[in-house]
């Protein structure tokens, strides 16, 4: 089986990264949908795709194509997927994957009833420096974890009508920067064994700082900040008895990160930065291991299983719960 013939639903900030990533690549994208004609028809203009439909319904009924990337702000995320997957397509959802929990597991259910792949776009999980956290995490080298610290901080706008700010587009650091560090603990230090959240929300009820605390099986802690209105070093700090990995900043992107011994010596140094020329911001991992599940079959996914995914909105649900975050949809769903 050759390559999936990738469709993109949404023209936004993202989408156009990701396009760009999927030529990198050479990936085949075939197709894009926008609520407008004109929007994707200069989409498909700036990436050389053949085809450019006017709504997302037109995109998903379009046979020739294999797997669609959803790139709408997180309220629109369970729909467009919904949508997609009833035609029978396989797809890729910007991160946070859903609004909550109960949305994730629905997408859940209907990629299972299908047989389709419904995967989470957290690219940080596909980038090279985290392939080697892992194999270095796995051979012992860290000892214990006793503590995983990270922050996602961003000096992003602050116009109340901001898809950051506005509610109703599931504003909010936790959702669009929070769920990077939360991804990151549960992959390093698995499920909470118990959780505390603090914020300072905004005008518009969108949180902008969120520190959150948790224990984990074996007794160990993590820590992590997100702040839309703040950039910080952006660093992640896993603490093991025997030895400490420091990823450098940008931590969720393609970086550099050291492995040093508890007496101060360095064990190992990673360079995991693409080349600034044509190795493209690193989106592309994802999608090639989209790719890779498919064609292995492997369709709960295996970096970041969808059942992860649906465990981690959960947390943002109890996070949320805690601060005191509801968005509108939820407000109609509980009358
Ligand atoms: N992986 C990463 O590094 C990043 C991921 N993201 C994620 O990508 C998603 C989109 O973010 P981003 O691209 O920055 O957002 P943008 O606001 O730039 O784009 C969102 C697009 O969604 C479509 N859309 C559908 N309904 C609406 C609506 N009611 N209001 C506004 N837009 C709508 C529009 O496309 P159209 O008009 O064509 O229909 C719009 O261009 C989010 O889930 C975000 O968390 C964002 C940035 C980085
Ligand atoms: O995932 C993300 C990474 O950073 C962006 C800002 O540059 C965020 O807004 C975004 O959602």
């Amino acid at each position: 089986m050759t390559g999936l013939r990738w469709g993109i639903l949404a023209t936004g900030g993202i989408a156009g990264a990701f396009a760009s990533d999927l030529r990198t690549a050479g990936l085949d994208l075939v197709a894009v949908g926008s609520r407008s004609q004109e929007s994707a028809d200069a989409f498909a203009a700036r990436f050389d795709i053949p085809r450019a439909h006017p709504s997302y319904e037109a995109l998903v009924a379009d046979p020739d194509v294999d797997i669609i990337y959803v790139s709408t702000p997180h309220p629109m995320h369970h729909a467009n997927a919904r949508l997609a997957l009833e035609h029978g397509k396989h797809v890729l959802v910007e991160k946070a994957f859903t609004l909550n929990r109960a949305e994730a597991e629905d997408l859940q259910q209907l990629a299972a009833e299908r047989g389709l792949l419904v995967t989470e776009a957290m690219w940080t999980r596909y980038l090279p420096h985290m392939l080697r956290v892992r194999e270095i995490i796995a051979d012992g080298t860290l000892g214990d974890i006793r503590a995983v610290t990270v922050d996602h901080t961003q000096l992003l706008p602050s116009e109340p009508t901001h898809r950051l700010n506005a509610l109703e587009l599931g504003g909010g650091a936790l959702l669009d920067l929070g769920i990077y560090p939360i991804s990151f603990i549960w992959d390093i230090l698995g499920a909470p064994t118990g959780i505390r959240s603090l914020a300072r929300l905004v005008e518009t009820g969108a949180d902008a700082e969120v520190a959150t605390v948790m224990t984990h099986e074996g007794g160990a802690v993590s820590t992590s900040l997100s702040s839309s209105r703040a950039a910080g070093p952006n660093t992640a700090l896993i603490l093991g008895t025997k030895a400490r990995i420091d990823i450098d900043g940008v931590w969720y992107a393609p970086t550099t990160f050291r492995v040093v011994a508890g007496d101060g010596t360095v064990l190992e140094e990673f360079d995991g930065r693409l080349d600034p020329e044509n190795g493209g911001r690193g989106m592309q991992f994802e999608a090639l291991a989209a790719e890779r599940l498919v064609r292995e079959g492997t369709l709960e996914g295996d970096l970041l299983p969808i059942a992860e995914t649906v465990a981690i909105m959960g947390t943002l649900d109890e996070i949320r719960r805690q601060i005191g975050v509801t968005y509108p949809s939820e407000e109609a769903d509980h009358g």
